[in-house]
């Protein structure tokens, strides 16, 4: 099976008040559906550069990415822009939630976006709320559930439209432990039953035994890539 994501020699550097930071320098590598990859490191080693780049949402300043087969280098801004809502999910440690919505509507808005007639947007809404875990506290607001709820709320708005490519930026940061590992486990859960190639980036070692695989960045490089220990989940099981 060829990999869903090739970044090939990507370099990126910022320039703020004539200092040049080398973000990232010359990082190849492939990933596969179905795997859920977590990319760890000190803070400012480069992960949340190298996800920004392989989901397009930043271009780098060398090399290239290729990703469902289509070199992202090559598109303009509108066309990149299609790619993700068409192909790419994207969950964030902050949950980003309307504080105005219910969690159902927090989850069928996405599908809006994508023109979904709107029952079957609420259709599938309440099959990904299902999915997490979150369907008995559909109706509630943002204010109203916790921490590890809110994220799994938007882990159900990422991934309401099957992407295949599931992009989680330091996901369970402003969770606890045991909620963070629930949460890393969803996003294994996913990557494992709906073929999505989830990459995951996390500074919280305690994330790796619960990884498919390990990417480790240090100083803008990839400096270790390994297959984690953590046995595939059993089908159907509740993460
Ligand atoms: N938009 C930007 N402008 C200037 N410098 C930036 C920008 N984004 C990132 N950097 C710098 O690039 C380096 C890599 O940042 P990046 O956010 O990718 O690291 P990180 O490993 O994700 O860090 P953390 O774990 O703290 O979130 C850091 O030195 C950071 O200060």
């Amino acid at each position: 099976m060829p990999p869903h994501l090739s970044a090939r020699a990507l370099s990126k550097s910022y320039m703020v008040q004539n200092i040049r930071t080398e973000a990232l320098r010359q990082v190849s590598l492939d990933l596969w559906p179905g795997e859920m990859s977590l990319i760890i490191g000190p803070s400012g080693c480069g992960k949340s550069t190298l996800l920004s780049l392989m989901s397009g949402l930043t271009r780098p300043d060398s090399g290239s990415v290729h990703a469902l087969g289509i070199d992202l280098g090559k598109l303009d801004d509108a066309a990149r822009d299609a790619f993700r809502l068409a192909h790419c999910g994207f969950v964030f440690q902050g949950f980003n939630l309307f504080p105005a919505l219910t969690a159902l509507e927090q989850v069928q808005i996405a599908l809006d976006y994508l023109d979904v007639p709107h029952a079957q947007a609420v259709e599938q809404a309440g099959e990904a709320l299902e999915l997490v875990g979150m369907w008995r506290r559909r109706h509630l607001r943002p204010a109203e559930l916790s921490g590890g709820e809110k994220q799994r709320v938007a882990i159900a708005r990422a991934v309401v439209k099957a992407p295949a490519l599931l992009f989680a930026d330091e996901p369970t940061s402003a969770l606890d432990s045991v909620n963070g590992a629930r949460v890393t486990d969803l996003l294994r859960q996913i990557a494992h039953e709906s073929g999505a190639l989830v990459a995951c980036v996390s500074h919280d070692p305690r994330l790796i035994a619960r990884a498919d695989r390990i990417l480790e960045m240090e100083d803008g490089c990839l400096i270790r890539d390994r297959r984690g220990p953590a046995p595939a989940l059993p089908a159907g099981a509740q993460a």
